[in-house]
């Protein structure tokens, strides 16, 4: 095996966003530690999440920072518009390129930043997709994105019920229409910017290779359709991501620092029974609708369980009046960021509900707590179909999407049911829990890094 040297060296670049970042920067960790140098491209406002790295390892960990382009106001998917506002940070990265005495021999970038890989050829050197969402929904979307216009000739009439069936992917997922994400459902052939969308996200299957933030045990069977897909090995599984050593500092800070109230949360935790309490978030993107905001704290207080409820200020003004106050000695409301991976971590929390990013699912799995799932957009829907009906380490908390809303009664049964007893699906994590901890600790997901580096190191 050859051995990896500081003199092979990486750009990594995230899509902005925390579902994006974090888990950057946490195969960041994963790759210094095996010799690697790496600099990674962000925004000055995003620097605060690096800078601790670099005094870790400031020989090798270097920062590119660049201005986010400007967006271009366009009549699209904001998606879009912002991942072709990136495109705009092509010559810089050429630029950067060329006047660098050691350049990088490969640039690993979000499977959003697909317009890489021709930077990627023109520079001379390989592309590494990094994919922050699980196997089963990259194989769905791009499986999709090859096929849309077959796929919508035959749902010409747009009917949100109309059953999608898509063989060739392993277990044959069955999906509605409306489970499909907005993009792909309101692409309009011939349009500039869609196309430049998929050709992106196509452009992602004919790269050097692909990382999956993900592990064998959970989606190894998807890992091997990708293989078969884009016809070569160099697909890699080296998730659950997290921070590489388990310092209670580094992830308390992981995504960022949270709020005055952290003390009295984990003070609040500690006072609880194991396995009492339910942590509820949305990751740091979906608002619930007021609808859904009262069918959730209704939810709660029909119910008996200790819960944390996360809502980021924007969507704070949802809640029921009087809502905290008449929970007060039952649940906590916090309207700011919180430590998510320490919280889940923690003894008294039993239950998750979850929007299916799928950073959180993995911090659900490596955490070994039962998840309710409730689905909103993008891969969520594929994700929350995995954690049910295929491991079976979950129930449906609400079909989801953005006008979908929980029964307030059957809900709060949920809760309270979920939390009581051995459930067969709390067995279930608590094993998934056990295989990811292997994965990560001398197994797959730490051969298939070592594999990448020392592919990689030997160009
Ligand atoms: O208060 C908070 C809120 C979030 N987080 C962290 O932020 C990340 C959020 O990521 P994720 O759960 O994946 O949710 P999103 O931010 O919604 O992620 C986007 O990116 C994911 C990866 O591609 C996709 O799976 C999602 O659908 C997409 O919305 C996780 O690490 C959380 O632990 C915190 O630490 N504190």
């Amino acid at each position: 095996m050859s051995t990896p040297t500081s003199n092979t060296h990486l750009l990594l670049y995230s899509f902005p966003g925390a579902g994006h970042i974090i888990p950057l920067l946490d195969l960041t960790q994963h790759l210094l530690r095996r010799g690697l140098t790496i600099t990674v491209m962000i925004t000055a406002a995003d620097t605060h999440l690096l800078n601790p790295l670099i005094s870790l390892h400031p020989s090798s960990l270097h920062k590119l920072i660049y201005n986010e382009p400007e967006i271009t106001p366009s009549p699209h998917h904001p998606l879009i518009t912002k991942v072709i506002s990136t495109q705009k940070l092509f010559d810089f990265i050429v630029q950067w390129f060329q006047s660098h005495p050691s350049p990088p021999v490969a640039i690993v970038s979000d499977f959003l930043l697909g317009w890489t890989s021709e930077l990627a050829s023109r520079l001379g050197i390989r592309r590494v997709v990094f994919s922050p969402s699980g196997a089963f929904s990259s194989s769905i979307i791009h499986t999709l994105w090859q096929s849309i216009d077959e796929i919508k000739a035959r749902n010409h009439n747009r009917d949100d019920n109309f059953l999608l069936a898509l063989q060739e992917i392993p277990n044959s997922p069955e999906f509605p229409w409306r489970h499909v994400p907005v993009i792909m459902r309101d692409y309009i052939k011939g349009d500039q910017d869609f196309e430049s969308f998929r050709t992106g996200m196509l452009a992602n299957m004919t790269s050097w290779g692909i990382m999956y933030n993900t592990f064998e045990n959970l989606e190894g069977v998807y890992i091997d359709y990708m293989k078969k897909y884009v016809g070569h090995n160099t697909v890699w599984a080296v998730g659950p991501l997290l921070p590489e050593k388990d310092d209670p500092v580094a992830i308390m800070k992981r995504g960022g620092s949270s709020g005055s109230l952290l003390d009295h949360l984990f003070t609040w935790l500690d006072e609880k029974v194991d396995e009492s309490v339910v942590y509820i978030c949305f990751g740091s993107q979906v608002v619930l609708s007021e609808r859904q905001m009262h069918a959730l704290t209704g939810s709660l207080e029909r119910s008996t369980v200790g819960f944390i409820l996360c809502v980021k200020e924007s969507g704070s003004s949802s809640l029921p009046v009087g809502f905290e106050d008449r929970m007060a000695n039952r649940g906590l409301v916090v309207k700011d960021w919180v430590p998510q991976l320490a919280i889940l971590r923690h003894p008294a929390v039993g239950l998750f509900i979850t929007h299916c990013g799928w950073n959180s699912i993995l911090e659900g799995i490596a955490s070994g707590v039962m998840m309710l799932t409730w689905p909103m957009i993008a891969d969520q829907f594929a994700n929350a179909a995995l954690l049910v009906d295929e491991m079976g380490v979950g129930k449906r908390a609400c079909e989801g999407g953005p006008e979908s809303v929980p029964d307030v009664v059957e809900l709060a049964q949920l809760m309270d049911e979920s939390l009581s007893g051995n459930r067969p699906e709390r067995v279930k994590i608590k094993e998934l829990k056990r295989a990811a901890t292997k994965a990560v600790k001398q197994g797959t997901s730490t051969r298939d890094l070592d594999v990448f580096v020392e592919l990689i190191s030997e160009m």
